[in-house]
């Protein structure tokens, strides 16, 4: 079995920070031992890795991506072997993926195929959410053999009418059926039917470019939906995750539903907390680059955002990974901002600019690993094995450089899409060195992973219930 020592760093967890030496064994974390001591300075190992003046954190867990995904007539630019390669580079060695159920088809023939794009190809391991496009009697029974399987989160979508939208019966069947199965709803809480009509009238006055994106997805018709699922979980009884939350009066309906004691959870993600209506806004069609659903909102709701998350009104950020080229993709809504695909690229840029937010004081170290690595894992039944150093663990680890400068660029990016959102931002801090299952993935500036090294993860359920 071979052996591994992470020497000299500062391991940090979501509970604690230590300076310790890490060992570990076939994969898995061993032991962690305080540097100098008798027990750490005896480990005989293969590999040792310098980690002095470095972090020692568990690699990330992305539990929102979108590779390959179809939309508005294209793909996600990332496959799933170009975007778990890039994810690892950012130090992110989970990712949670959504399948999709296509309307008329079973959730089965729809996670067979997400299975088909994974298999194989994945530089880090992956599990799968469903995405429920089709609610009706058979796909609810099916819910519960996905559950057993570890399949066991479900999105809904409040948004996007005659593509995965459901009306609120459905809605409330699937929540019914997740409050006796173990399962958990994650939303997207947007009023898509009222976003129709107002994007219809946009249209109909000439109002076509990318910012009129976020005018008409308004921050009202993100906080009525999310009040809406929030009473129609309360209702079934049923916990309630809310994704890709931008918006304060979202946060503060997500707040007060915690305060009364529902099991409810929020998402946030980097754009919403680092960019603003200002880049939608860009000259000619720039714009087009940050068309995502929840829209960027004005720069005052990230205040409200890092609140949420240093209050832990917001448990999780994750990416929404879903990139598409400005180039061939982006370029398809020049002369209607509607047929924009929705979605930014952003699975390299996690851990880093969380990272960034600690150095800018919005959150503290601890709380950037609980947000980023231990909070999803737990969310989605993956705690302990991913999320944490701790014995027994999966060796999924990460050694960071706190002290490095680096320019986010699609010059150096390993996302397979031809700009960044971040293009030109320095942030302080960098991954050193990624090991997925105790298998460098990175290593001294290189990617020394393979396709095929990432598994899937079956996952259990909501570990905060
Ligand atoms: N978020 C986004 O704009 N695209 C991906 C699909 C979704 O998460 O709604
Ligand atoms: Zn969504
Ligand atoms: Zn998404």
């Amino acid at each position: 079995m071979s052996r591994t020592v992470i020497h000299g760093g500062l391991v940090v967890t979501a509970s604690d920070e230590i300076h310790a030496d890490v060992l570990i064994e076939g994969g898995r974390i061993a032991a962690l031992a305080a540097h100098g001591t008798d027990a750490a300075t005896g480990w005989s190992a293969d590999r040792r890795i310098d980690a002095t003046g470095m972090y020692v954190v568990p690699g990330g867990v992305d539990a929102h991506t979108h590779m390959e995904m179809p939309f508005g007539g294209t793909y996600a630019a990332d496959t799933f072997e170009t975007g778990t390669r890039a994810a690892a580079w950012g130090g992110t060695t989970t990712i949670v993926d959504f399948a999709i159920q296509s309307m008329g088809h079973s959730l089965r023939e729809g996670l067979d195929t997400w299975h088909a794009k994974a298999d194989g190809n994945c530089a880090v391991d992956y599990g799968f959410h469903m995405i429920l496009s089709d609610v009706n009697e058979s796909s609810l029974k099916e819910m519960n053999r996905l559950v057993a399987e570890g399949v066991t989160s479900f999105k809904l979508f409040m948004a996007y009418p005659g593509v995965f939208y459901s009306d609120d019966g459905r809605i409330l069947r699937a929540m019914q059926r997740a409050s006796g199965n173990g399962g958990l709803i994650m939303m997207h809480a947007e009023n898509g039917i009222a976003i129709d009509v107002l994007v219809e009238q946009a249209l109909a006055e000439g109002r076509t470019d990318p910012r009129h994106h976020g005018d008409v997805r308004k921050v009202a018709l993100e906080a009525e939906a999310t009040h809406r699922a929030i009473q129609l979980a309360r209702v079934a009884g049923a916990p309630l995750y809310v994704v890709h939350v931008s918006a304060d009066e979202a946060v503060a309906e997500i707040a007060a539903a915690r305060h009364k004691g529902l099991p409810v959870f929020g998402e946030t993600c980097p754009q919403y907390l680092f960019l603003s209506t200002d880049n939608l806004a860009e000259p000619g069609f720039e714009g087009a680059k940050y068309v995502c659903s929840t829209p960027l909102r004005p720069r005052e709701h990230q205040e409200a955002l890092w609140r949420g998350l240093r209050n832990n009104e917001l448990q999780v950020v994750s990416t929404d990974h879903c990139p598409f080229c400005f180039s061939g993709q982006k370029e398809m809504g020049r002369e209607d901002f509607s047929k924009i695909p929705n979605g930014m690229p952003g699975v390299e840029n996690r851990m880093d600019l969380l990272h960034q937010a600690v150095v800018d004081g919005h959150i503290s170290r601890r709380r950037w690993i609980e947000i980023a690595c231990a909070s999803p894992a737990r969310m989605f039944g993956l705690y302990p094995k991913k999320g944490t150093i701790a014995p027994g663990a999966d060796a999924d680890v990460v050694v960071y450089d706190p002290g490095a400068e680096q320019t986010i660029s699609a010059r150096t990016h390993h996302m397979n899409v031809d700009y960044s959102a971040y293009e030109g931002k320095r942030v302080t801090g960098q991954v050193r060195t990624v090991l997925s299952r105790g298998v460098p993935v990175i290593e001294d500036g290189a990617y020394v992973g393979h396709a095929g090294h990432g598994t899937y993860l079956p996952r259990g359920t909501c570990q905060y219930l």
